[in-house]
């Protein structure tokens, strides 16, 4: 099924939240990974991060689109268990469009 990107974060960020808030860890992955505590979640994202960057230099591409879902999952998770969501990252990348990294760099404090 396509989906596109938007729809796919909503869908996801819902069922996340969902798992998190009815908490049953025999259930669900979700609960599960929150019941092990905040710190787990990160070592996950950051396992899948690693995992993602190995796959971009190593494997193809449908290895790495199946590490970049895996790392954008866990990312949804944590960003829902310290209650963000994809809206708040939504603002932010908002916030910044149009605006050059190299200019943003350059007019930072010295
Ligand atoms: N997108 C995902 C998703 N991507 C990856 N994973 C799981 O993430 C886990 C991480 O993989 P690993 O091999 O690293 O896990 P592991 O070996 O158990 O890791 P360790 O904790 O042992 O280090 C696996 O269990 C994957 O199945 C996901 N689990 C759930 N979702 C989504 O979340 C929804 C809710 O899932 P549940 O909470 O399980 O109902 C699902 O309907 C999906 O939409």
């Amino acid at each position: 099924m396509t989906q596109d990107i938007g729809g796919a974060l909503e869908q996801l960020e819902s069922v996340v939240r969902d798992r998190l808030a009815a908490g049953d860890a025999n259930a669900s992955y979700v609960a599960s990974l929150a019941a092990k505590g905040r710190g787990k979640i990160a070592q996950k994202l950051g396992e899948e991060a690693v995992e993602t960057v190995i796959a971009a230099l190593t494997e193809d591409d449908a290895a790495l689109a199946g590490e970049a879902a895996d790392l954008i999952f866990h990312l949804t998770v944590l960003l829902a268990e310290r209650g963000l969501g994809w809206a708040d990252i939504a603002a932010e990348l908002g916030r910044r469009h149009g605006t050059s990294g190299h200019a943003e760099k350059a007019a930072r404090p010295q």
